[in-house]
């Protein structure tokens, strides 16, 4: 990532490998070995060094963050699940193990609410690169913003691109550590959620905690000399780009296409159910068991069809081969298609092409894990992470021009052929999205809605059906038995409060709001008001009954049948939410198909599984 600097880099022979332009602010190097203990969810090779000082409370990246990809339902356990479907998310759960992907329940970056299954975030960029730290050994030096939310001006009703890209963007990253950044230090990510550990420790009475200043952070394992970091590492994207150099390196993770295939939790039922028929048929008379099918061998039920996963449209694939490839460098998930020069356009043009970085992944004695055939891949116990791609300008990139990569001759016919059809597309949507029901997405809620309306109120104006009600609220069991809590049998009543960590969105819970009250007396002066602290007329205050959501510890559940009243919520603690399916990722004629890398030559010969002779 460039510093900003508007001085041009040297322009640079590919081939020669250059070192990175000096005017970089982050490198992407490999690891010294003595620091590659320091993940204990799987060590990083790689890791990414700041060049540059970088101050306390700065972004690591001022010119915005990275996007956050939601895998709806996925599939962990038999609780609910075939077996078939366990094997089916093998590779996702070892990037899980491995911290390449986090539970959105968990982790603090929302999203959990997109499904009824198991939802899992991916966090390209930054959260994957770097390595992460535990609480024990020290402390992250990072922490993530909550990403933005919109459909980017591409509303259902009038483009045939809605659905189709990452609600979620903008997550970016700011340096915490005191003293901030120096030249030549490692960035540590905070996947142990170390942050919100603090803030829930210092939110309680424990007023000793360690802010990590004095605690065993030793940087001597993890800080590179500048010079070696130049001389081996590779810049995270630069702002003027000469011809030839390399624009940003790709690290690429492999994962099979079926991987990418789903049902929502409900729809599992269903085809469980249907499966198990159809194996008692096929089984009925045959005794040896031999020849027998498996149930993920059986087909779904005749008016059921496999969804994509939007992570899909995000990665590189092949139509010759079951691996796909997810970049997760940064900022590389945001870049665009354009076709390429040679075809006659007169609109904008590729100005990048993808080739392995020989450079980086010589540096690592590693397999390289090209020459594996899938399922050899696939046996791999760790997700390999030394694949990495780079991009390369094809002309000179100046300042502010969009880098675009060509994705190829199958890509376009594929969302030719989606565009054409539009709005049929969109039209062929999943009962509960008709465009005949009223929608409107929750953040716009969130912009529109001033005064909230109280469940009375809404039986005469309801809101629209794709939105409900959360608020930001800490429930601990103990805090039941504290003195400001008023306990009234099943119903119990206390005083919102603000704390630290606590607009985080695992606090994130659905409330009913049972009643709205102003703010302040209302015959109060507004120099009185301002004398006691006290906010302008017009604000109000709500009383909410707090409830659970899904995947939350035992001790910040609400026990069942009781009535928690919380009250004096200030409007900014609550936030609309899209239900579970509703949001646009999930309408059923939105676009999805992988970028197509069929005639860039990087698929080795070896991984063309699906070739026919
Ligand atoms: C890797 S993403 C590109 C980044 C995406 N625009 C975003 O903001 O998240 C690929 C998706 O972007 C959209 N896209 C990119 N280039 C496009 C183009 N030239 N025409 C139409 N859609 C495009 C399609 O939805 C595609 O599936």
């Amino acid at each position: 990532v460039d510093s900003g600097s508007d001085e041009a880099c040297d322009a640079p022979d590919v081939n020669e490998y250059p070192p990175p332009p000096k005017s970089c602010r982050l490198l992407l190097s490999p690891r010294s070995s003595s620091s590659q203990d320091i993940d204990d969810d799987g060590d990083r090779t790689y890791g990414i060094y700041s060049a540059v000082s970088i101050p306390k409370n700065h972004p690591l990246t001022p010119l915005g963050g990275d996007l956050v990809l939601h895998l709806i339902d996925v599939s962990t356990s038999n609780e609910h699940k075939t077996s078939a479907h366990v094997e089916n998310t093998v590779q996702l759960q070892k990037w899980k193990k491995y911290g390449y992907i986090q539970e959105a329940a968990t982790s603090g970056h929302g999203g959990n609410y997109e499904g009824l299954g198991d939802i899992w975030t991916v966090l390209p960029g930054i959260s994957m690169l770097g390595a992460s730290r535990q609480q024990k050994q020290g402390r992250p030096n990072i922490w993530a913003s909550i990403p933005e939310n919109d459909e980017a001006s591409h509303p259902r009703h009038q483009s045939a691109l809605a659905g189709s890209f990452a609600l979620h963007y903008n997550l970016t990253h700011q340096v915490t550590i005191p003293g901030g950044l120096e030249g030549g230090d490692e960035v540590l990510v905070d996947r142990s959620g170390w942050h919100r550990k603090r803030a829930l420790m210092l939110n309680s009475d424990d007023t000793a905690v360690n802010d990590g200043s004095s605690n065993n952070n030793s940087k001597d394992d993890t800080t590179m000399s500048i010079d070696h970091l130049f001389s081996h590492g590779t810049s995270l994207a630069s702002t003027f780009i000469p011809s030839g150099s390399i624009v940003a390196p790709v690290p690429v993770l492999p994962l099979p296409r079926d991987e990418l295939k789903f049902l929502r939790l409900k729809e599992w039922k269903k085809v469980t159910s249907f499966r198990k028929r159809l194996l008692k048929e096929t089984a009925g008379g045959k005794s040896d068991g031999e020849g027998d099918v498996t149930e993920d061998e059986l087909p779904l039920p005749p008016d059921m069809e496999w969804k994509q996963q939007l992570l899909l449209n995000y990665c590189y694939g092949h139509e010759q081969s079951s691996v796909l490839l997810f970049p997760y460098g940064v900022f590389v998930n945001y870049i665009n298609h354009a076709p390429s020069a040679s075809e006659s356009t007169d609109g904008p043009v590729a100005n990048v092409k993808l080739q392995w970085s020989e450079r980086l992944m010589n540096t690592t004695t590693k397999l390289d894990v090209r020459s594996l055939t899938p399922s050899q891949l696939w046996e791999q116990s760790t997700p390999p992470e030394g694949l990495i791609l780079e991009l390369v300008a094809l002309k000179d990139i100046k300042p502010d021009e969009e880098i675009l990569l060509d994705y190829g001759s199958i890509w376009s016919e594929a969302w030719k052929e989606h565009s054409d059809q539009y709005p049929e597309s969109i039209l062929k949507l999943a009962d509960d999205h008709t465009l005949e029901k009223e929608y409107s997405p929750a953040y716009i809620m969130d912009d529109v809605v001033t005064n909230l309306r109280t469940v009375e109120e809404q039986t005469q104006f309801p809101y629209p059906e794709n939105v409900f009600t959360a608020c930001f609220y800490r429930y601990d069991t103990e805090a039941t038995t504290k003195s400001d809590t008023v306990n009234k049998g099943k119903t119990e009543a206390t005083p919102w409060k603000m704390s630290l960590g606590l607009f985080d969105m695992t606090n994130l819970r659905p409330c009913k709001v049972i009643s709205r009250e102003p703010a302040n007396d209302r015959f109060a002066t507004p120099q009185q008001l301002k004398q006691q602290g006290q906010p302008p007329q017009g604000k109000m205050l709500y009383t909410a009954i707090i409830q659970n959501r899904p995947g939350l510890p035992a001790n910040e559940r609400i026990p069942k049948g009781t009535k928690h009243i919380v009250s004096g919520i200030p409007r900014g603690a609550f936030r609309f939410v899209d239900r579970p399916y509703a949001s646009d990722i999930h309408l059923d004629g939105a676009f999805r198909h992988n970028i197509g890398v069929d005639e860039a030559g990087i698929y080795p010969e070896v991984w063309l599984d699906l070739k026919s002779e």
